[in-house]
């Protein structure tokens, strides 16, 4: 790669409003020779600074775009172990055929998930994934996405698919812990388990890649309105079955058989008459052990899957059955009116196929040998040539497996997709074959790079046309960037009304042998004005050549038209729905099978179908928002780290990764709608303190008055510190912004610009929001705090009132109580007295005139002898205080406090209290000199029995008194 190849893209300005932008026409000689020049300084230049080369991680920001420099980079890249870069709206991932360390763990995908702006990092797969699951979550128009992942076989494209399944079935189910997490885990993991099952029947070893897929597939991953994976679902296209029966040399068959040469169990062995030692023609480079050899992890999956030991079984059977069957050989007829014979080796080979495929072995041979032939009602047997044979048992292999796959898909998909009422939308992940050319291309290579136009068609479409075409009905002037529009060469493959396919068609629904050479002959007549197709005049191959947007191809003639009829014997189908295997016998025996026998696939043409099936699927793209990824091969022999400059430019040309870079780097990808820039950005202008007019412009008008909103526009221009005369017409490079006619064009810097500037005012409106919140609460508080205080005033005085009130109305009702109390005492006493004194009268000489004076008893003063049996309650009573600090005291001052409480005089010698315990109380007064009296005592159980309310009271008494007099 050398500049002169960068001649090929000249950049050219465009004008917008007076300022000038940059833009570029690709592919053809600039002509200004001043114009090569300068750029061939440039790039010079730029590539000088090669330590820098890795640092660029989107390709757009490489200055100038040309294949050398992109390829620069990207290589600069790879060397520093840096395998992503973006390219605009790509991402480019180049492949390093080693595993790499932490660039795949939970912790990576963890962190892409969690971050608030993923882009800020480092171009990974898991930006492009999360970009996408975000857009689900945005529900903006289209709310459903698709990953189209593409680049040629051994890129890493099934290799990428995979991680972002894994990504999905990560982060979709992390936050469903709340979900059963039994049903949760289960559909992970079977989604994440229908990859190996798939790829050990549809993958093989080829020259280019160990691990190839030999089918296309979409896969959707369905999401419920958390954003959860419920399910998914599995669309394949055109498994490449004719690899069963036939393996291109130095290529292999599907893993699958390899899996279960290697991996049977003795019993599994005996089952399917599979000897260590034994060969089969259609295992070629059995020797050669891959990882993908496993057949552990196949099983295991089947398991998980839900396919029973039993259906296992029938798999297994069928799949040695056909083994077996490629070891049949016929052996050639002399008579032609006689079959072939079965060579002898090949006999217990056709029984053992037989066996296993639990069919009539003598049924089996007839259908080999034997074509039946329909006239009218009547059957006619016919003997196939030794060549007809092969081709009988080959297709019978193929239409075995064929049929087994599709088994497989469907039961994959009844396994894993979820019920429609459950998920409303999904991320679509499309993993098709690459673009391929071979020596010898035949209808396969067609129909896969056919595929590949179809997809590039709508990369262009949706990107490289849709977006320039965009600026033109914006009044945007834009000097347009040259893609490769492979329009016609779409036109040429599957056009109308005359086209390859439809020519191959006709020719297959005639009812004869093909001849390629006739057919060569009506392809040059009828396309002879397209310029995609050419034919080398000299070949004596009948072929042709078709220009596609990768390259040119060879396709081969011969075999073509049959290869499209794809006829299955009817006799074939018919035999395999008589068979006792359960599953080859539904297989056969299901509606589709039936169609087949009834019309018979001829009808159905393998391009009509294979075209029918890539419409649909176009239009499941055309509803979704595209991401797209370019895988590349950095070098052909599948080498580590091995970057090889010729082998990537040839990809980056092919993929038209730097058109897209051109049109991304010059154009403005971001557009936004007047209206929503309003919404978004409006507040930007309002809140930067502008006094401009139209700040106080109602924006639901505006959306009406373009005028007015570009007005609105360049205001908010001015808030970024940008001049908007030179932003919007700028200059080269200062060109960030353009108003259309109904849109907002920007750079991804001015994007970014307005984004920082209004982060920056919504942070400063939080600031100003919270500042205000936690004023409103400090005064909020203070204001609770100083009621609280208040109301706690008021209920305790509250309370105190009550209690006051109570104890006043308490102390009312003791008072008077006690003074009736008191008062029943007191005449209880008098009366007690007067009788005293009667009796004294009477039988005992006068007491102590002091006692009948105070109407108190005094022992002291009794002269003679008297029998008190006990003094009366009401006394007790009275004296209660005295008792209790008597109680509390002790010794002499106790002694006191009981004598004053009875009112006994303290005359010595008298008398004699005794305490008997001290600490308890006074046990015993003993009179003196005659006898002694004892005075018991014992507590009242009466609340308040030791007050005293009235101290004035002359009346004293304990609880209860006895005195008694001892002689
Ligand atoms: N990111 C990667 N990291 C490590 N190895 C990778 C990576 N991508 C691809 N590979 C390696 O490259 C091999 C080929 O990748 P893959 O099978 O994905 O290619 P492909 O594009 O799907 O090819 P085909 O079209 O033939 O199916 C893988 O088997 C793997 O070994």
């Amino acid at each position: 790669m050398n500049s002169a190849d960068d001649r090929r893209i000249v950049r050219a300005g465009y004008r917008n409003g007076g300022g000038t932008v940059t833009g570029f026409v690709h592919k053809g000689h600039s002509p200004h020779p001043s114009l090569d020049d300068s750029l061939e300084g440039e790039i010079r230049a730029f590539l000088t600074d090669e330590d820098q080369l890795h640092t660029y991680d989107d390709l757009t920001k490489v200055n100038p775009v040309t294949p050398t420099t992109v390829l620069k980079c990207l290589q600069a890249r790879y060397r520093v172990k840096v395998f992503y870069t973006h390219a605009g709206c790509t991402l480019v991932a180049l492949n390093p055929f080693q595993p790499i360390p932490d660039l795949y763990s939970l912790d990576v995908m963890k962190e892409y998930h969690c971050a608030p702006q993923p882009q800020e990092f480092k171009p990974h797969i898991f930006i492009v994934a999360e970009e996408a699951y975000r857009n689900v979550q945005g529900q903006l128009e289209p709310v459903n996405q698709s990953l189209v992942v593409s680049g040629e076989s051994g890129a890493g494209k099934t290799w990428t698919s995979r991680c972002l399944m894994k990504y999905y079935a990560t982060v979709a189910a992390s936050s469903s812990v709340l979900k059963s997490q039994d049903t949760v885990e289960r559909i992970e993991r079977r989604v994440l388990d229908s990859n190996p099952i798939m790829e050990a029947f549809g993958n093989a070893c080829t020259l280019r890649n160990n691990n190839s897929s030999r089918f296309g597939k979409y896969i959707q991953l369905q999401l419920d309105r958390c954003q959860l994976l419920v399910g998914a679902s599995v669309q394949t296209y055109l498994l490449e079955k004719t690899r069963v029966a036939c393996q291109p040399a130095n290529e292999r068959n599907f893993h699958i058989f390899y899996q279960m040469m290697k991996g049977a169990t003795d019993e599994q062995r005996k089952e399917w008459k599979m000897s260590h030692d034994q060969r089969f023609v259609w295992l070629p480079k059995a020797e050669k052990t891959i990882e993908e050899d496993c057949f552990h992890d196949t099983v295991e999956a089947m398991v998980h899957l839900g396919i029973n030991a039993e259906r296992q079984r029938q798999i297994f059977k069928i799949l040695a059955g056909i083994l077996h069957l490629g070891n049949v050989n016929f052996s050639s007829s002399t008579d032609e009116s006689q079959p072939c014979n079965l060579q002898e080796q090949s006999k217990d080979f056709l029984q053992r196929a037989a066996e296993l495929l639990c069919v009539p072995a003598e049924e089996l041979q007839m259908c080999l040998r034997v074509r039946t032939l329909k006239a009218g009602k009547q059957s006619v047997l016919k003997p196939c040539s030794q060549a007809e044979c092969s081709m009988r048992r080959d297709c019978l292999a193929k239409v075995i497996y064929a049929q087994l796959f599709e088994w497989l898909v469907t039961f994959i998909n009844n396994s894993i997709c979820a019920d429609k009422s459950t998920w409303c939308n999904f991320i679509g992940v499309l993993d098709v074959y690459g673009f391929e050319c071979f020596q010898i291309n035949n209808l396969e290579q067609l129909c896969i790079n056919y595929a590949n136009e179809k997809l590039q068609q709508h990369f262009v479409a949706h990107y490289l046309r849709a977006q320039q075409e965009e600026y033109v009905s914006e009044g945007l002037q834009w000097s347009f960037v040259k893609y490769q529009d492979n329009q016609s060469c779409l036109d040429l493959i599957e056009g109308s009304p005359v086209s390859v396919f439809s020519l191959l068609n006709e020719e297959s629904r005639l009812n004869r042998a093909s001849d390629a050479k006739t057919f060569k002959v009506r392809l040059e007549k009828e396309l002879c004005d397209n310029v995609n197709i050419s034919w080398d005049k000299f070949s004596k191959v009948p072929h042709f050549t078709v220009a596609h947007y990768a390259g040119k191809v060879n396709y081969q003639i011969q075999g073509m038209v049959e290869k499209n009829k794809d006829p299955v014997p009817p006799e074939l189908i018919s035999l395999l729905q008589k068979s006792e295997n359960a599953l080859l016998h539904q297989i056969f025996t299901d509606r589709e099978a039936e169609n087949m026998t009834s019309k018979g696939l001829s009808k159905v043409t393998v391009v009509s179908k294979f075209k029918n099936s890539l419409e649909s699927l176009m239009k499941i793209l055309h509803t979704t928002t595209p991401h797209y990824t370019r895988c590349i091969k950095p070098n052909p022999d599948c080498k580590p780290l091995t970057f090889k400059k010729e082998e990537v430019i040839m990809q980056l040309e092919a993929c038209g990764i730097v058109e897209t870079i051109h049109i991304s780097a010059a154009g403005f990808p971001i557009r936004i709608p007047f209206k929503s820039f309003m919404e978004r950005y409006g507040l930007i202008a309002k809140y930067s303190g502008s006094k401009s007019e139209s700040h106080c412009v109602d924006l639901e008008a505006l959306s009406d008055d373009m005028r007015e909103v570009e007005k609105l526009v360049r205001v908010v221009l001015q808030h970024q510190g940008l001049d908007p005369s030179r932003c919007l017409d700028g200059e080269k490079h200062n060109s960030w912004v353009h108003c259309g006619r109904t849109k907002v064009f920007l750079t991804q810097s001015m994007l970014d610009l307005l984004e920082d500037q209004r982060k920056r005012i919504l942070s400063q409106c939080a600031f100003s929001i919270q500042c205000c919140w936690l004023r409103y609460q400090r005064r909020r508080r203070h204001a609770r705090r100083q009621s609280a205080t208040l109301i706690q005033a008021v209920v305790r005085s509250w309370l105190v009132r009550r209690q006051v009130q109570r104890w006043n109305r308490a102390a009312a009702v003791i008072q008077n109580t006690w003074r009736k109390w008191r008062a029943l005492l007191k005449s209880l006493a008098e009366a007690e007295l007067d009788d005293a004194k009667d009796l004294v009268k009477e039988d005992v000489p006068a007491l102590n005139p002091v006692v009948r004076e105070r109407g108190s008893v005094q022992l002291s003063t009794i002269q003679e002898p008297v029998t008190v049996r006990g003094w009366p309650m009401g006394l007790a009573l009275a004296s209660a205080p005295s008792i209790t600090m008597s109680l509390t005291a002790t010794g002499f001052q106790k002694m006191m406090s009981v004598m004053a409480s009875l009112n006994l005089p303290s005359r010595s010698g008298e008398y004699k209290v005794e305490t008997n315990q001290y600490t308890q109380g006074v046990a015993s007064i003993r009179a003196q000199p005659k006898g002694s009296v004892k005075l018991h005592y014992q507590r009242s159980p009466l609340l308040y029995a030791d007050r005293q309310p009235d101290l004035k009271s002359d009346v004293t008494g304990f609880n209860e008194i006895l005195l008694e007099k001892t002689l």
